[in-house]
């Protein structure tokens, strides 16, 4: 039998991986047409290239559907509920660094911190009738932390995708995100509240706890942790 290696379809992270493999001797490449989403492993017995988006990797090894992944740790922490249980972080591989962060309009002079947006929040439920908006991808990780510093007067929107732009374009008041460079949030005239850190990220090599290993997988999920300097 053979194990499976989730690793990110496209982008930043699905080249960084392939390189981060590579210089440890497994080389994982895509096969077939340019957009043909499947893969093949040379330099470790009994493995499975499986490519997925980053975002569904964290669910396949929660349910056992691939025996390792890589994906961000923000992912994973914000899509499976009790992860350290379902996951075990083999490697954290050194790039896909990102933090995620809740910011607020640049202009809003008087809002500095998660204090400030809470007074900020209920002024403008009074005012509005409504509540703040804070439009996020990351709902779980963005509640607890809101509920664990004393912020409530809030709503979560969802946003998947140019979450930046929703300030601009009155979908949302505030928005918590993945930053880098911080050029995105620039761009879109946004700041960073002093102590709105959510959490940091990197990319990480995950082993699903739960994935069922008959010997000849665990020989190969053994013989791959030694080619990459994991341990057993
Ligand atoms: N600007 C960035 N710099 C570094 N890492 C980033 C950046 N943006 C996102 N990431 C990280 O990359 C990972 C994948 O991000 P994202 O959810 O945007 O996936 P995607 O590329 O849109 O893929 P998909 O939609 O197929 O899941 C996440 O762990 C995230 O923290
Ligand atoms: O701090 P920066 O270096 O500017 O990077 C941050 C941006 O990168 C990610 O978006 P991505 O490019 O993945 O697009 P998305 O908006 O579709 O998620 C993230 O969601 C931010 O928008």
């Amino acid at each position: 039998m053979t194990i499976k290696l989730g690793v990110p379809s496209k982008g930043r992270l699905m080249e960084k991986t392939f390189d981060w493999f590579g210089a440890r001797g497994v080389t994982l490449q895509r096969t077939g047409s340019e957009r043909e989403y499947s893969g093949a492993v040379t330099g470790a017995e009994g493995v499975e290239l499986v490519l997925l988006s980053a975002g569904e990797i964290p669910r396949e090894l929660a349910a056992g559907r691939i025996h390792l992944g890589v994906t961000g740790t923000d992912l994973v922490q914000d899509k499976l509920p009790i992860w350290e249980q379902q996951v075990e972080p083999l490697a954290e591989l050194g790039f896909g660094h990102a933090d995620l962060i809740i910011a607020v309009p640049a202009c809003w002079v008087d809002v500095t911190t998660l204090d400030d947006l809470d007074a900020a929040a209920a002024a403008f439920r009074a005012r509005h009738g409504f509540r703040l908006r804070i439009a996020t991808k990351y709902h779980r990780l963005v509640r607890e932390f809101l509920r664990e510093v004393g912020v409530a007067d809030y709503q979560l929107v969802d946003s998947q995708g140019a979450t930046e732009g929703t300030v601009k374009n009155l979908t949302a008041e505030a928005i918590a995100d993945i930053t880098s460079t911080g050029e995105t949030l620039r761009a879109n005239h946004l700041k960073i509240l002093s102590d709105g850190l959510v959490l940091k990220s990197q990319a990480t090599l995950f082993r699903a706890r739960g994935a069922a290993l008959d010997p000849g997988d665990r020989k190969a999920l053994d013989g791959l942790r030694e080619t990459l300097g994991l341990g057993g």
